[in-house]
């Protein structure tokens, strides 16, 4: 493992589905060494971005009870009240207080639930102007950008990207989370998170956030590393399923986020994966498979079953 000290940048201005040697090689360096990077000239209307902003802070303006009208359901869509999550499954010893955040979690915009697909149906959304439409506008083109860098990843592991995108991403998995996270204070307790250390589960993670900072990323040698906002990036990570996928040679990192600014922070997440029927395996061209196949949906299904009471109390769906 190599020790590192900062988070690239790499800018992907004019990625089209043939990314140059040199592009790749960027990707592979950064997503082999550090598991994160700020992804610059991705393509996305800042102004869009801020809209999303405008509209999660004005969701999370919303009377408690509002809110709490929309309080997740099975199938992961919907509100996430502060002092409700604790990453249980977090492979981080520290992790034992709730995660001091709240979230509103959209999944993909389904018409209806089909009871064999785990996970689909349709969002709940809040009785805001523009809300829904801005919401599916952001996970329509997060989700073209998502597929661009999946290509890329999938390139930078070694292996051929067009039977992983037919197969795993035709309709892939999408979540896209507005998160608010309170200050906490400053004397508080050590282990008191905004977000405690943890891997992200699945392939991407496009991260945009405000200009508060509070997001680290920690090193092999244990040192957490600062990702403060740079203007007009996303932050990109692999998650633990690209990292199986690439059979290790692109790293998930643990992260955390600590808000002890005094003010509120916001950040949206927006996590790309597969299909729930996509069986997850190193790739073909990645070498001498580490890790045995899992179904991706199987896999969600023991997370999200162990995290969270929607889950816990909705066996069957
Ligand atoms: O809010 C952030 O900056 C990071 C959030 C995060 O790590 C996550 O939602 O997985
Ligand atoms: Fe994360």
């Amino acid at each position: 493992m190599t020790e590192f000290s900062e988070i690239p940048v790499i800018d992907i201005t004019g990625l089209t589905d043939v990314p140059s040697d040199d592009l790749v090689a960027q990707f592979r360096k950064a997503y082999g060494e550090t598991g994160f990077g700020y992804i610059t000239g991705h393509g996305i209307d800042l102004a869009l971005i801020d809209s999303v902003f405008a509209a999660s802070a004005a969701f999370h303006a919303l009377p408690a009870d509002q809110k709490q009208a929309l309080a997740l359901d099975s199938g992961h869509r919907g509100y996430i009240a502060i002092n409700t999550s604790t990453d249980v499954n977090s492979a981080h010893a520290e992790v034992t207080k709730p995660n001091q955040s709240a979230s509103l979690m959209m999944l993909r915009e389904d018409t209806a639930h089909d009871p064999d697909v785990y996970l689909s149906g349709p969002n709940q959304w809040p009785d805001l102007d523009g809300f829904r439409d801005l919401m599916l506008r952001y996970k329509t083109e997060m989700s073209d950008l998502g597929r661009r860098l999946m290509r890329l990843a999938v390139l930078a592991a070694g292996a051929d990207p067009e039977p992983v995108l037919r197969d795993g991403f035709a309709t892939p998995t999408t979540w896209l989370r507005l998160l608010h996270y309170p200050p906490t204070d400053p004397l508080g307790p050590d282990d008191l998170f905004g977000s405690a250390p943890h891997n992200d589960f699945g392939c991407l993670t496009l991260l945009a956030q405000d200009g508060i900072g509070g997001l680290q990323v920690k090193t092999p040698a244990g040192n957490w590393v600062d990702a403060p906002k740079i203007d007009g990036s996303f932050v990109v990570n692999v998650g633990d399923m690209l990292h199986r996928m690439s059979n290790g040679r692109l790293l998930s990192t643990p992260h955390r986020v600590i808000n002890r600014s005094g003010r509120e922070r916001y950040s949206v997440p927006f996590f790309f994966d597969p299909h729930v029927s996509y069986d997850i395996a190193p790739m073909p061209g990645t070498g001498t498979p580490n890790y045995a196949p899992i179904n991706f949906g199987d896999f969600l299904r023991g997370e999200l079953e162990a995290g969270y009471d929607a889950h816990k109390d909705a066996k069957s769906v």
